[in-house]
């Protein structure tokens, strides 16, 4: 399976906030998108995932046309992590991440043993185990970040979304989520600000500037002190971080 969207273009009012856009995502691969606040990340992923509907351009999972095709039909196949998770009604994290098996199901049907076991290993994957019993509204902007992401988890789909899935969340649990994440082996797009954890789960990167496709490809080709200037406008260097190994850093205006 595959995720596509084709030449996605988004207007609101009178300004082009997506111009143009394709995206790719395998089965199995991490796809990132970078670029500074307002160039168009979220806008362009509330148009994959049907929040918001683009003036152009099509969206398929294989052959599912996403655009076109029924909201659980849909959900059975694509998760969404959002950037902003308020609830105006109170439910346990165990209920709430028990919604996730929702597109699984008939109207009415109860929860039966294995909806229970998935939302166990859910929970056992992003850390919430001891939080089963608390209510969702009391809980603080990361945990929350977290129980949707078990939400998202239980409801086992093939491909995931997510909007700065870190954001709310301390420096470990941004390493914890994205590799529980990776771990998923599940077709990934992901929204993400910080360059470092880009170049290391990503597999793909696509760099978005003012609404439209600035670089794509893999991250030590997209993630250059050049590329990385003309997004932010900022000086950069690139260097090899000693304690990941991994591409590093560092930022000056
Ligand atoms: N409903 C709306 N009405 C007017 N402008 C909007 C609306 N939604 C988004 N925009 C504008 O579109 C641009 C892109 O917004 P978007 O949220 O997609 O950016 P982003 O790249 O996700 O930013 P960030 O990194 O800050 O989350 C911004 O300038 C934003 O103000």
């Amino acid at each position: 399976m595959e995720l596509v969207a084709k030449e996605i273009e988004v207007k609101i009012g009178k300004k082009e906030i997506v111009k143009n856009i394709s995206i790719h995502v395998n089965k199995q691969q991490f796809v990132g998108l970078i670029g500074p606040n307002g160039c168009g990340k979220s806008t362009l992923l509330k148009s994959i995932y049907k929040s918001l509907v683009p003036q152009k351009g099509m969206v398929f999972l294989d052959d599912l046309d996403v655009l076109k095709s029924p909201e659980k039909k849909i959900s059975q196949h694509l998760g969404v992590v959002g950037q902003f998770n308020e609830m105006h009604f109170d439910l346990t994290v165990q209920q709430m991440v028990m919604l996730g098996r929702t597109p699984h199901k008939k109207m009415l049907e109860s929860d039966n043993q294995k909806d229970f076991d998935i939302v166990e290993e859910a929970l056992t994957r992003t850390n919430l185990q001891a939080y089963k019993g608390r209510s969702f509204l009391s809980l603080s902007g990361g945990e929350k970040q977290r129980v949707i992401l078990a939400r998202t988890i239980a409801q086992q789909p093939q491909f995931m979304i997510l909007d700065e899935p870190t954001n709310h969340l301390d420096i470990r649990y941004q390493i914890e989520i994205l590799s529980c994440v990776k771990s998923l082996n599940i077709g990934v797009l992901a929204a993400l600000h910080d360059l470092e954890m880009a170049a290391h789960y990503c597999d793909y990167l696509y760099a978005v500037k003012d609404g439209e496709v600035y670089a794509h490809g893999v991250p030590e080709d997209v993630l250059t002190p050049e590329t990385i200037e003309a997004l932010y406008h900022i000086k950069c260097k690139t260097f090899t971080n000693p304690v990941t190994n991994g591409l590093g850093f560092a930022y000056g205006l």
